[in-house]
C-alpha cells in the first residue's frame, strides 16, 4: 500500500498545509504535518467559541464511528511557545487513500493564542516518534506508526517548496521527485526526533567548513536554526547585515541577493539557495529582509526547518532509521 497527499505552504512558506479527513461521514480538515512533534491533535467543538476564528473544527458528536477514549487527556507546548490541550477519541482518519481506523484524535479543548490568530490551520499532525506523544496515562501511535506495517516501504516523503504546492508521499521514494542521489544519514531517535549530525557548511562559493551540528528534520518548523558561531559565520558575508534584537534575529538587505548555505549530510551536500535565505521583508519600504537562518540558541539542538527541507526531496525512513536528502 502507498499514499500521496498534497500540502500547501502559507505565506513567507511559514506552514505547510494538508487536507486530512476525520469521522463517519468524513469531515475534512486542513493540518500542519510535524515532523518534530508526534500528536495528531485539531480545532473541536469542545473549545470555547472564542478560541475559534476561521479555523474548521471536528465534531466528534458528528461522527459515527467516533468513541472517546475513556479517562485520556492530552497537553502539548512547541518550540514557538504555542500550546493546546484537550482529550481524546478514536475515530477513522484518512489522508490521500490512505485510512487508519483506529486512529487516537485528540481533541482541543484549550489552544494558545499563536493558534487561535491562524485562521488557516485546523490542528497539527505529528509524523515524529511515538515515545514523545503526550497523551496521558497511555500514549497514543501517530498516522504514521498505525500504518506503517502496511505500506510496502516503512517510510514517508516531504517535497515541500517555496511558494507553491508540494506534497507528502507514504510508502515509497517517487525517483521523479529528486535529481541525482539520495544521500543517506543515521538517525538518532533517542530524543523522539528524526535526529542526525551534518558534518559542516559552506559559505556561497567559500571552502566546506568541518563543524558537527547535530539536530532535526523538522517540517513544523519555519527556519533553519543553527549554532551561533555558524550563524554570525555565515552573516558575516553579507555586506549591512547584524544581529538586531528588536527583531529577534538576523536582519540584512534584501538586495543584492545572499549568498548560498550549504550544509553536509554524511558525504553529500545540501544547498539552501541565497534566496530562499532571504526571509521575509521587515519594513513595509522591503529594504531589510529577516533571515531564514538564525541561531538555535536555548534549544539544544539545531533545527533543520522548512527553509532547509524547501531545498531537497526527504526520505523519513523508519525502516531503515536513516534520513534521505535528495536535490529536486
Ligand atoms: N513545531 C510545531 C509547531 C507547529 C505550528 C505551530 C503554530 C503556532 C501557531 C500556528 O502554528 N507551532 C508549533
Amino acid at each position: 500500500d502507498f499514499g500521496s497527499v498534497s500540502t500547501d505552504p502559507e505565506k513567507h512558506d511559514v506552514e505547510y498545509l494538508t487536507p486530512i479527513s476525520i469521522g463517519t461521514p468524513p469531515q475534512d480538515l486542513i493540518v500542519d504535518f510535524d515532523t518534530g512533534s508526534s500528536d495528531l491533535w485539531v480545532f473541536s467543538t469542545e473549545m470555547a467559541a472564542s478560541d475559534i476564528k476561521g479555523q474548521t473544527v471536528y465534531d466528534p458528536s458528528n461522527s459515527s464511528t467516533s468513541q472517546i477514549l475513556q479517562g485520556s487527556t492530552w497537553e502539548i507546548t512547541y518550540g514557538d511557545g504555542s500550546s493546546s490541550s484537550g482529550d481524546v477519541y478514536i475515530d477513522t482518519v484518512t489522508i490521500g487513500n490512505l485510512t487508519v481506523p483506529n486512529q487516537a484524535v485528540e481533541a482541543a479543548k484549550k489552544v494558545s493564542s499563536e493558534f487561535t490568530e491562524d485562521p488557516n490551520n485546523d490542528g497539527l499532525l505529528g509524523l515524529g516518534f511515538t515515545s514523545i506523544n503526550t497523551v496521558q496515562p497511555t500514549p497514543q501511535n501517530t498516522f504514521f506508526d498505525n500504518i506503517k506495517e502496511s505500506l510496502d516501504a516503512r517510510l514517508f516523503t516531504a517535497d515541500l517548496k517555496h511558494g507553491a504546492p508540494g506534497s507528502y508521499n507514504f510508502g515509497y521514494i517517487d525517483p521523479a521527485a529528486y535529481i541525482g542521489n539520495i544521500s543517506w544519514t543515521p538517525v538518532d531517535n533517542s530524543q523522539g526526533f528524526w535526529g542526525f549530525t551534518s558534518p559542516g557548511y559552506a559559505v556561497g562559493t567559500g571552502a566546506f567548513r568541518n563543524h558537527s551540528m547535530t539536530g532535526i528534520a523538522d517540517t513544523g518548523t519555519t527556519l533553519l536554526l543553527l549554532p551561533k558561531s555558524v550563524v554570525s559565520a555565515y552573516y558575516k558575508e553579507i555586506q549591512g547585515a547584524e544581529y538586531d534584537s528588536d527583531q529577534g534575529g538576523y536582519v540584512f538587505p534584501c538586495s543584492p541577493t545572499p549568498p548560498d548555505f550549504v550544509f553536509g549530510v554524511n558525504n553529500g551536500i545540501v544547498t539552501v539557495p541565497g534566496d530562499m535565505v532571504s526571509y521575509a521583508p521587515v519594513d513595509t519600504a522591503n529594504q531589510n529582509c529577516f533571515g531564514g537562518i538564525q541561531r538555535d540558541t536555548g534549544i539544544g539542538f539545531s533545527i533543520f526547518g522548512d527553509v532547509a527541507l524547501k531545498t531537497s526531496f526527504v526520505v523519513f525512513d523508519a525502516g531503515g532509521l536513516q534520513l534521505g536528502w535528495a536535490a529536486k
